[in-house]
């Protein structure tokens, strides 16, 4: 029997029955006339008489008026950490409201302000857990760490999408450079790649006004006095796709409404360019503004960016000619045509057409004709098959991503070369290193496809990383040394992650099995899965043979994949005819970026197996 008292506060279970039934938080207003009148966080009145109050259960003084750090929730179960969030979120303290600055807020603190705070930055010589929690104390003992122990750290930032990775990731570096404390062009360097890799890696989502599409793990080097003396970037599985098509409410990359609304007038003539509704590629969400971004200004900081990682004004301009005609090239329009009793089709003729070609520098017609046939090596013998408009329109967007893609990994090597010092012999004894890896967050949208499989997959791993180390390590630690303990409740995905990539058969071999396969089609592919997973507990075939999705049991929960367009995806390779037209092209810049491909073309290397079309296998 629970004695109250006006002025208590306690947790109310109104058990409605809904999907978010927690109880929630209230304070008793009165208790002397038999019944109990409570006022609930939401601002509820509710009546409670005493042979309900099994339904009422007092609180924990640290949930009254909510704590810094949730783990000293002494209530912490589900209705603790969100009645924590509301006061959190009403006081306006980080960490809780996404769309909302928070200027007088700890952490808005600079980093080195932060560091110049007298007598001692706050979070100085204290151990985690002293102070409230700040992502600058993260950052501040993995590099005190780094320098007394001469170990190199690394941390690991994970999360699902728009959890605060990326920011976290940018005041970890700008506390790194302060804490370096050099004001040298090399950590200026470090700080200014990420505008760049943002502009082109980063696009507005459902999820998140600017959601990395890429995974990174920026590796920060020190000289043994502590100093950065420069850095490596390794960039992980950029979605390509987003370049040619954005589900509803969502943006293409940054960098292409950054150069529409920031390039001057005479060089948009020049590239043919005008607004982003224009464009078939930036229009496909229906969104081309986003509320909380300043697309003007930032195409002026990505600028500023590039001069800082020594791009040159040559580069700069090729890199907008390829833009352009990546959007160019997504206006083409194509008609179909019947030819010899074969589905074929034509790139209509535009004024799109031939500027895409001149920014490309190849012949207009040369373009044509890769996107309405194919070429295919037959006895010695080459002979051209039309495509339908189907597979016309497949080829140019495997073509455009193959450009978005192929300039990318470009970009993150031009970075890499301004910031990147090998280690020399004498440094590398004394060199030390800080690594950062942010990758997307785990996703689950109404339709999820190829790009959302690897993504939860990377997230997956890093789950079990997490559960290995935090649980599984450290409960063998204590066995290994007979420390009693008591067993702590952990979901261990290691089976979701063998069905998804390690056991035989697995998901993702099968996946690229199928691509391989000459005849192979989602339909296959889906059917392969579901005879090979059907029993497994983390797999949730279709429920009929019309259905498209399988399902996969997460360790963030089930998420359900559209298989239409798997296969071309996984592919991913561009067809000869394409790898040739850029070898036809008298712009060094394209053929520099598509140099492996242009490479291996030339060395008579066939790209592995991208499957002949339907018209040609009906041949
Ligand atoms: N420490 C912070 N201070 C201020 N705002 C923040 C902070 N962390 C996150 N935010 C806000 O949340 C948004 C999403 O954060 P962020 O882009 O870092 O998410 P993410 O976890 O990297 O997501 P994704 O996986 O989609 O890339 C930011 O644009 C910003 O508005």
């Amino acid at each position: 029997m629970v004695i109250l008292q006006q002025g208590d506060y306690v947790w109310l279970d109104l058990k409605t029955g809904r999907e978010f039934d927690v109880p929630v938080g209230a304070v008793v207003k009165l208790c002397d006339s038999g019944q109990i009148q409570v006022l609930d966080d939401e601002g509820r009145e509710h009546w409670i008489s005493p042979q309900n109050a099994t339904n009422i259960k007092p609180m924990h003084p640290t949930s009254i008026h909510g704590v810094e750090d949730m783990i000293r929730l002494g209530d912490l179960n589900e209705a603790g950490i969100l009645r924590n969030l509301l006061i959190r979120y009403s006081e306006c303290v980080i960490y809780v409201n996404i769309y909302r600055l928070n200027p007088g807020g700890s952490q808005s603190l600079p980093a080195a302000a932060y560091l110049h705070s007298r007598p001692d930055p706050p979070y100085t010589n204290k151990k985690i857990g002293e102070m409230p929690p700040h992502i600058f104390a993260i950052a501040d003992n993995c590099y005190f760490n780094m320098q007394r122990n001469n170990k190199d750290q690394c941390c690991i930032i994970s999360g699902e999408s728009g959890a605060g990775k990326t920011e976290s990731t940018k005041l970890i570096l700008q506390f790194l450079a302060a804490i370096s404390g050099q004001h040298s062009w090399i950590e200026q360097q470090v700080l200014e790649a990420t505008p760049i890799l943002e502009a082109f890696g980063n696009a507005k989502t459902i999820r998140n006004d600017n959601s990395s599409r890429f995974g990174k793990y920026i590796d920060i080097h020190f000289n043994k006095r502590g100093a950065i003396e420069g850095a490596k970037i390794e960039q992980y599985l950029l979605e390509k796709s987003r370049v040619c098509r954005q589900a509803p409410d969502e943006r293409n990359y940054h960098i292409f409404y950054c150069m529409l609304r920031g390039m001057g007038p005479e060089m948009k003539a020049k590239l043919g360019l005008g607004l982003a509704s224009d464009y078939s590629y930036l229009t496909m969400g229906n969104c081309t503004e986003c509320d909380g971004r300043d697309d003007l200004n930032d195409y002026s900081s990505i600028l500023s960016a590039m001069k800082v990682l020594m791009f040159t004004e040559t580069e700069n301009w090729e890199i907008s000619k390829l833009l352009a005609a990546i959007l160019h090239m997504g206006n083409l329009r194509f008609e179909a045509r019947t030819y010899e009793n074969l589905d074929a089709c034509v790139v209509v003729r535009s004024p799109d057409l031939v500027t895409a070609a001149s920014l490309m520098e190849v012949e207009p017609k040369d373009v044509m004709v890769c996107l309405t046939t194919r070429t295919l090596i037959t006895r010695g013998e080459s002979v051209a098959t039309p495509l339908s408009v189907e597979q016309g329109l497949d080829v140019r967007d495997a073509f455009v991503k193959g450009i978005y893609g192929r300039l990318f990994v470009w970009i993150v090597d031009k970075i890499n070369a301004a910031i990147y010092r090998p280690p020399s012999c004498e440094t590398n004894i004394a060199r030390r290193s800080i690594g950062l890896l942010d990758i997307f967050g785990f996703e689950n949208f109404i339709v999820n496809s190829f790009e959302q499989l690897c993504i939860n997959f990377a997230n997956e791993n890093l789950q079990q990383f997490f559960v290995r180390h935090v649980f599984k390590l450290e409960q063998e630690e204590y066995n290994l040394e007979d420390i009693s303990w008591q067993h702590i409740e952990f979901t261990d995905n290691q089976e979701a992650l063998d069905m998804i990539a390690n056991k035989p058969m697995n998901i993702i071999s099968l996946i690229d099995e199928e691509s391989k396969f000459p005849k192979g089609t989602d339909s296959t592919m889906l059917y392969k899965l579901n005879s090979q997973h059907k029993l497994n507990s983390n797999y949730i075939p279709p429920k009929n043979s019309y259905e498209t999705q399988f399902g996969i049991q997460h360790f963030a929960g089930v998420v359900h994949y559209e298989t239409r367009g798997f296969l071309e995806k996984n592919r991913d390779s561009l067809h000869t005819d394409i790898i040739q037209l850029v070898h036809s092209s008298k712009n060094k810049f394209i053929k520099q970026i598509f140099q492996a491909d242009v490479a291996m073309f030339l060395c008579g290397y066939q790209q592995p197996s991208t499957p002949a079309p339907k018209v040609i296998n009906s041949l």
